[in-house]
């Protein structure tokens, strides 16, 4: 699936954090043309200090282009994703190239603007565009001033009619302004300014609190604040093919291992932490990294026919109960995503009833099929299904997200999640079979034969992983299996949850394998299904605190774990910084005479 352009424009006030969100919405690139339409040359020391802050920021991705027409520049190369560093500089070189600044309100710069928006229309590369906003703030006393803040506000409306993202951010936090954007009906994003038709009629994804995480305060939880990611459901076609997945940079992890032995720690002190912080570093191609500031939790829900076999200790009914639940704020993991400053976005791809029309975009049925007797799914669904997947996971990239989470609901769904495990690792199924929700002797024992069922069934496929979901995954892990790989191809971390996220991994790494080096588990599942799939993926838990809840709950417990392993490389102190004697440089003392 051909990744779509999308032009963003991200405003914000002075020192507000939007150059560095700008260039974390290009981070999965490799080649970027970074439009500088600053002052090329002068003699003020203190812009001159602020430009090179920005340009250490930016990594050997970049080429830099100083220019003041804007319009030409993106035409030169409308394939290469490209960032606009700043619209409010561009517009100074606008009104000077005319001597406008006395001209009061009678200067004219509606041509200008209307080539740029025309040069961004026709861009089929990621561009985003930085600029201020200088609206907020009291009306300038000079005439100079006030001619500068009118236009700024008037180029700003036009930039974001041509563009199909706006975010605002505020003190280092970025919220995706509502508003305009359509798509069309393959999905690829389409201006409003270019738009002569409605927006489609399907209904936009809407997702619970995206990018805009509530302060992390105590007491009780933040109410989710909406936020849509538009579009209509993704071209299926083709959902199962993956490119090559290209591991995160071992240039990179060995820059952090070095930069790990650099800080005033003794080194390994920070044990595990500190190959968390290398690898994040590594996944961000940049060391050190930066803090993980947008990381996003989606739960996918489904139904399992087989839940109807008396295999869970919950009747199904209770797993459209739970959507609505998590998707009012209430659930386990929107409480502990609260408290860490994470989004949650819940997913209907197959629950056994209406939900919200917002959550079922995707929906790909009502209840994946009974697995000890059917295929779950036909394979056309299961695409839908992985196109959904896919398509969650470049949504929530293309917003920012910096960090991406799966999490689920779904009575039954450990059986289909330990068949699947139990097939690719050619396990019995009394070693892998768990209590799940808390399943009784006798439910134990119909799980254990349904699991046999499954696993017999599974085992025809087991080397075709598209017919191994539709067989025995059902829409909801097929969806998973999607958004994993995608994240990975992305090259955007991810946090595994549970046994039924793993198992859904597991699949997503034959699907695109190599996926798995851009996975950390976040907790060990008491399923025992759970440390099977784990030692498959060679994966090595964060957390282990006996649950067995899912949702996505285990993983956001261990994200502070994360962010903390990347600020560290971030904000600590070096020995020479903090002028700690390092152990090379202290002095050895004279060896004692032992003749
Ligand atoms: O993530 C896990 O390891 C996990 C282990 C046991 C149960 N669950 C959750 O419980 C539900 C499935 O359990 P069951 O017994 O209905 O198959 C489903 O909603 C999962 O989110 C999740
Ligand atoms: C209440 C309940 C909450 C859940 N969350 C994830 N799986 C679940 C299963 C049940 C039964």
């Amino acid at each position: 699936m051909a990744h779509r352009a999308t032009r963003t424009l991200v405003l914000g006030g002075v020192r507000s954090g939007k150059s560095a969100h700008g260039e974390s919405l290009l981070r999965a690139h490799q080649q970027i043309r970074y439009l500088a339409t600053g002052p090329v040359t002068t003699t003020d020391a203190e812009w001159t200090a602020r430009v090179n802050t920005h340009k250490q920021r930016r990594d050997a991705r970049y080429t830099t282009i100083e220019t003041t027409d804007l319009a030409e520049a993106l035409r030169a190369a409308p394939d290469i994703p490209a960032l606009v560093d700043d619209l409010g500089s561009w517009l100074t070189a606008r009104i000077d190239a005319v001597d406008g600044w006395d001209s009061g309100s009678d200067i004219d710069l509606d041509a200008d603007i209307t080539e740029l928006c025309d040069a961004l229309a026709a861009m089929n590369a990621d561009v985003v565009l930085i600029s201020s906003e200088v609206g907020l703030s009291l009306v300038p006393p000079t005439p100079a001033g006030r001619l500068f803040q009118d236009l700024l506000g008037t180029l700003n409306s036009a930039v974001a009619q041509a563009c199909d993202r706006v975010s605002l951010v505020v003190a280092g936090r970025v919220l995706d302004l509502p508003g305009s954007s359509v798509e069309d009906h393959n999905g690829a994003p389409v201006s409003a300014a270019q738009s002569t038709t409605p927006a489609p009629a399907a209904a936009p994804v809407t997702t619970a609190p995206v990018a805009t995480p509530a302060p992390v305060t105590p007491g009780p939880v933040a109410e989710p604040t909406p936020v849509t990611v538009s579009g209509e459901l993704p071209d299926p076609t083709d959902a199962e093919v993956f490119d090559p997945i290209t591991p995160p940079s071992e240039a990179v992890a060995f820059e952090a291992r070095e930069r790990q032995k650099s800080l005033t720690k003794p080194p390994g002190s920070l044990g595990r932490l500190e190959e968390i912080g290398v690898w994040i570093s590594a996944c961000q191609g940049q060391c050190p990294p930066a803090p993980i500031t947008s990381p996003s939790v989606v739960v996918f829900a489904g139904d399992h026919g087989v839940a109807r076999g008396g295999v869970s200790a919950f009747p199904p009914e209770v797993t459209a109960q739970m959507v609505a639940n998590i998707e009012s704020g209430g659930a386990a993991v929107n409480v502990m995503a609260a408290r860490v400053g994470a989004s949650v976005t819940v997913v209907d791809m197959s629950v056994d009833a209406d939900t919200a029309p917002h959550l079922s975009t995707f929906k790909v049925r009502r209840s994946s099929e009974d697995l000890r007797t059917t295929d779950s799914i036909t394979l056309a669904e299961a695409r839908a299904a992985l196109a959904a997947g896919r398509a969650i996971a470049d949504r929530l990239i293309d917003s920012g997200s910096d960090l991406l989470i799966a999490g689920e609901m779904g009575i039954g769904n450990t059986t289909p999640a330990t068949v699947l495990i139990g097939a690719l690792t050619r396990r019995e199924p009394v070693e892998i079979v768990g209590r799940g929700t808390g399943v009784d002797d006798h439910g134990w024992m119909r799980k254990t034969a349904a699991i046999r069922d499954g696993m017999r069934r599974a085992r025809k496929v087991v080397h075709d992983p598209l017919a191994l979901l539709a067989a025995v995954g059902g829409a909801d892990l097929t969806a998973t299996s999607g958004f994993l790989a995608q994240a990975a191809l992305r090259r955007t971390p991810v946090i595994l949850d549970g046994v039924v996220i793993t198992a859904a991994a597991m699949v997503a790494n034959e699907l695109a394998p190599g996926a798995t080096r851009w996975w950390i588990a976040g907790h060990r599942s008491v399923e025992p299904a759970h440390q099977i799939a784990l030692d498959h993926l060679d994966l090595e838990p964060v957390l282990d605190l006996s649950m067995r809840l899912g949702e996505g709950s285990g993983a956001v417990l261990a994200l502070p774990v994360v962010q903390s392993a990347a600020d560290i490389l971030i904000s600590m102190a070096t020995f020479a910084e903090a002028g700690v004697t390092d152990r090379d440089d202290a002095a050895v003392p004279e060896a004692a005479e032992t003749s």
